[in-house]
């Protein structure tokens, strides 16, 4: 049996397609009662994630377990997890309706059923109209109907905004925070933040496989944090003032000084305070969508392996750059603090971006 917690364990997942590694010991859990992104670049490893947690395809190594089973080993699967990985296998001739009903009547189900499912993703008006003439936006809908068929406990929709107008994608949000609200789970991927951004508590964000960051979108936010670029003719001597106000700095490969957690102000007066001329400042700020890309930049170099992405200061718990370790049964959910020393030091965050700039994808840096 299970153990009906609504929790997605996923443990030391690995899947490697030949010389591919697709998934690498990938270690995260998923909380009833939140809505959890399941976020990364194209090709960084959701779907394969999302189709080993539903028993699809299996591992390499390591599991992943729903209610504490691995998928095959629920029963009544459908009443425990709604899945949409695709929204394209419907039979063009047959109705919405139609094909809701196979489902209805594979599972059981009252007839009745279907038409619920229409009104709950909005397709009623919909309902005798044959799927092949749907919009892109109608078709995700009617997968989410298709995935809420068995009143699941547990919804995992892979790219769902995927075709969804702004309108699509504000219902979208509406609805999954709805269903999330009456202590179900939602894990919900995408390649966007942004698209996310406002949809979700809990992010795992992925990047070549591997878990960057497992945690609370909050504190995510929080670790955002200005810091001032400093020109100055010593260098060395405005180091030392900072060291004795308690700021750190790090020099830049330009030979800047970049100063974390202060504002221009401060740097300003104790560069004056230890007469030292300044020559140029500026502050800048990450917002939640730079942090996502330089989490996840390089994955697509196609230079030299690179080192792990590295977590922005006072972040929950981080992969292969951080002391991540694979949730157990009984875990405390994402969002528990970090344990002191977790993520520490900004200087960790810039160096790779400042001297690389990689992908230009929004990557950060390169003001100095
Ligand atoms: N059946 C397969 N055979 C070979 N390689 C595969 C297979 N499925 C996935 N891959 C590879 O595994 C890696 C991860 O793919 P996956 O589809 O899981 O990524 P993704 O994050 O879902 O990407 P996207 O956002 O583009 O959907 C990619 O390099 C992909 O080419």
């Amino acid at each position: 049996m299970h153990d009906g917690s609504g929790r997605i364990l996923v443990q030391g997942l690995n899947k490697s397609f030949g010389p591919i590694n697709a998934v690498q010991n990938l270690n995260f859990s998923v909380e009833p009662g939140s809505v959890t992104g399941f976020l990364g670049p194209n090709g960084s490893g959701k779907t394969t994630t999302l189709r080993m947690i539903l028993g699809l395809i299996s591992p390499t190594a390591g599991g992943a377990f729903i209610n504490g089973q691995p998928f095959s080993r629920l029963p009544n699967p459908a009443t425990v997890v709604g899945a949409v990985l695709d929204s394209q296998g419907f039979h063009p001739g047959q109705t919405a309706r139609t094909h809701l009903r196979c489902y209805t009547a594979a599972l059981n189900l009252p007839d009745q059923q279907a038409d619920q499912v229409l009104e709950l993703v909005g397709l009623s008006s919909a309902a005798t109209r044959k799927t092949g003439g749907f919009s892109l936006g109608m078709r995700q809908r009617l997968a989410l109907a298709t995935a809420l068929i068995g009143n699941p406990q547990i919804l995992i929709l892979d790219e769902p905004a995927n075709g969804l107008d702004p309108e699509g994608i504000a219902w979208l949000r509406g609805f999954l925070k709805s269903f999330a609200s009456t202590g179900r789970t939602a894990l919900v991927s995408s390649h966007l933040l942004r698209e996310m951004e406002h949809t979700v508590d809990n992010v795992v964000i992925v990047s070549r496989g591997q878990c960057v960051y497992n945690g609370d979108l909050d504190q995510l936010r929080a670790a955002q944090q200005s810091r001032v670029l400093v020109r100055t003719a010593d260098p060395a001597t405005l180091v030392e003032a900072l060291r004795q106000s308690g700021l750190t700095a790090e020099y830049l490969p330009d030979g800047s000084l970049a100063v974390p957690g202060t504002d221009s102000k401060t740097v300003a007066d104790l560069a004056l305070g230890a007469g030292v001329a300044v020559h140029g400042m500026q502050e800048e700020n990450l917002d939640l969508e730079q942090i996502f890309f330089q989490l996840t930049t390089g994955q697509y170099s196609g230079g030299a392996p690179q080192g792990p992405p590295q977590p922005p200061q006072g972040a929950a718990q981080w992969g292969p750059g951080g002391p991540q370790q694979p949730p157990q049964p009984g875990a405390p959910p994402p969002g528990t603090p970090p344990s002191p020393g977790v993520g520490q030091g900004y200087q960790q965050v810039y160096p790779q971006q400042d001297q690389n700039n990689q992908g230009g994808n929004g990557g950060y840096g390169g003001n100095a």
